[in-house]
């Protein structure tokens, strides 16, 4: 059987699609084909912002999931609205990238060394608020399109990459700096065009940047014998392929930051930063245990006022008679991360609304842009 796998057609998309599906040739010893899938966000002209931004990437390839074009798809995972659909899945989140903002800058500047005024690109309303924060001085320049369309706003950064082109009558070479993820440069190989690898400190990341979402048809709640689970069939066996890629603690922090989002009712458009880690603590008894630290900010769209909270769980240690069978322990594990996380998500996002947040001009409950 060769496993058919959706993508997006950018040089970005197609680049994270391979590296998944070549390592579930490997480590699965599953063959497959990629199926290239157009989307809305990429015949779209319009900003950003105001597409909304909920989901426009992410929906063709879904229904081509669900219509049986193809069976799985690899996302980026920020461009996933918050609210899963119940009939799809995200069966596998592999180690995450880089999860930084990226400054790309004319003449090696950095966000300290910009000029005043310097004109500075970002199709994102979290990195204009936070940039507008940070550097009241500069002007931010609204950009779409592809890596390449970006990067050539800024002197001696365009590539020439004929497999992706930058978009004709796009401008060139008129701003200063561009800001991108870290993640996309670094899976295209174009880490050496970054000037700037923005602490989180300074610029919070959206939730799930730099991490990837391997999505697959869900699992029919309730009915016994399901096909999907049975380990003979192709969909069966690409489950259980498609489990090896996971990274519990990435898809635990993703998790958390998803949860905020939702219990915020943002979309992924929204000024709305976080980033979640699993780190080794300790519980009440001293033994050891992991503990998911989240940092997350939402700010006002003008970024006149920006809230941060910084939130922990410490989970408790495997129980004893769970921990005599590591195959129940591993799935304990799971488990307890994975609802410990979304409670961290929704705890905190009660938190920013407690303080006001969904006050903010602009910034919860869809407005998206
Ligand atoms: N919104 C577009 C998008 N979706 C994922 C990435 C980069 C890769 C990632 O964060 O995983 C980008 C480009 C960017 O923000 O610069």
């Amino acid at each position: 059987m060769s496993v058919r796998v959706g993508t997006r057609g950018s040089a970005l998309a197609t680049t994270q699609t391979r590296t998944v599906a070549q390592a579930l040739t490997e480590q699965a010893g599953l063959d497959h084909e990629l199926v290239i899938i157009r989307t809305d966000g990429d015949v779209t002209t319009g900003s950003l912002a105001s597409l909304g931004g909920t989901g426009v990437f992410a929906s063709a390839l879904r229904a081509s999931i669900l219509d049986g074009v193809v069976d799985m798809a690899v996302h980026s995972l920020k461009d996933l609205p918050a609210a899963q659909p119940e009939d799809l899945e995200i069966i596998a989140v592999p180690a995450r990238a880089d999860l930084r903002d990226a400054l790309c800058a004319r003449d090696g500047l950095t966000l300290e060394t910009l000029p005043e005024g310097a004109r500075v690109g970002t199709g994102s309303p979290r990195r204009v608020a936070q940039l507008k924060a940070l550097r009241p001085d500069l002007e931010l320049v609204d950009i779409r399109g592809n890596v390449q369309t970006r990067l050539a706003r800024v002197p001696g950064l365009e590539q020439h990459d004929d497999n992706a082109p930058a978009a004709a009558g796009s401008p060139r070479g008129d701003l200063d700096a561009v800001v991108l993820a870290c993640a996309g440069l670094d899976r295209l190989g174009l880490g050496h065009v970054i000037t700037e690898r923005i602490d989180p400190d300074v610029m919070l990341p959206a939730p799930g940047q730099g991490a990837l979402a391997v999505e697959v048809r869900a699992l029919h709640d309730g009915i016994v014998g399901d096909a999907l689970l049975d380990p003979t069939t192709p969909a069966g066996r690409l489950r259980e392929g498609l489990a090896r890629l996971d990274d519990l603690h990435t898809h635990a922090a993703v998790t958390a930051e998803r949860a905020l989002l939702l219990r915020l009712e943002a979309g992924c458009a929204a000024p709305i930063g976080a980033v979640a880690r699993v780190e080794d603590g300790e519980d009440e008894a001293g033994a050891a245990a992991p503990r998911i630290v989240m940092d997350a900010m939402v700010a006002a769209l003008d970024g006149s006022r920006i809230l941060r909270r910084t939130s922990s769980v410490q989970l408790d240690a495997v129980p004893q008679e769970v921990n005599a069978e590591p195959e129940q322990s591993a799935e304990w594990l799971e488990d307890t991360l994975m609802t410990a996380a979304g409670a961290l998500g929704v705890h905190m996002a009660e938190g920013f609304i407690a303080e006001g947040a969904d006050l903010l001009p602009g910034t919860v409950r869809g407005t998206g842009a």
